[in-house]
């Protein structure tokens, strides 16, 4: 088992569109999604998995790079940006974004 999740959580994905200046959803519908970081066990790597409840659509895929800033803007809103775009988690409770942020903050130490 190459991939292990290290932390599984409920929140809104959503990117920032610079050109219009506001945050939108993630693929095609706004809606909660099953938000995971992964841990690869042979390269010690780690990325953010998201996909929407309803259909499983993969709305976040990315990798958690060392030196990512995690912004934790609010209790339950926490962000963070690469070379292409800020993504943002709206969880759906602030016990998912603290078990989340726990996690991040780990595999960001680790790296
Ligand atoms: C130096 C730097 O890159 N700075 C970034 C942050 C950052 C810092 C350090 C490392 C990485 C990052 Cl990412 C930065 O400033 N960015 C990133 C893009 C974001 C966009 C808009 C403005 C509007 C105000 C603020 C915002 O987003 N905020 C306030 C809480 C608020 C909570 C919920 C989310 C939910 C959807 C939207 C809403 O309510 O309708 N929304 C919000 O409205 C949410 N902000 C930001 O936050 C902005």
């Amino acid at each position: 088992m190459s991939e292990v999740p290290i932390v599984t959580g409920r929140a809104n994905v959503m990117v920032y569109d610079e050109t219009n200046r506001k945050w939108i959803p993630s693929g095609a519908t706004q809606g909660l999604s099953k938000v995971q970081i992964y841990q690869h066990t042979q390269n010690h790597t780690f990325r953010v998995v998201g996909r929407k409840l309803q259909d499983h659509e993969v709305v976040i895929n990315c990798a958690i790079m060392k030196g990512l800033k995690y912004n934790q803007a609010t209790p339950t809103f926490h962000q963070w940006r690469d070379n292409r775009q800020v993504y943002g988690l709206n969880f759906a409770n602030r016990e998912d974004a603290e078990g989340f942020a726990q996690a991040m903050l780990t595999a960001l130490d680790s790296l």
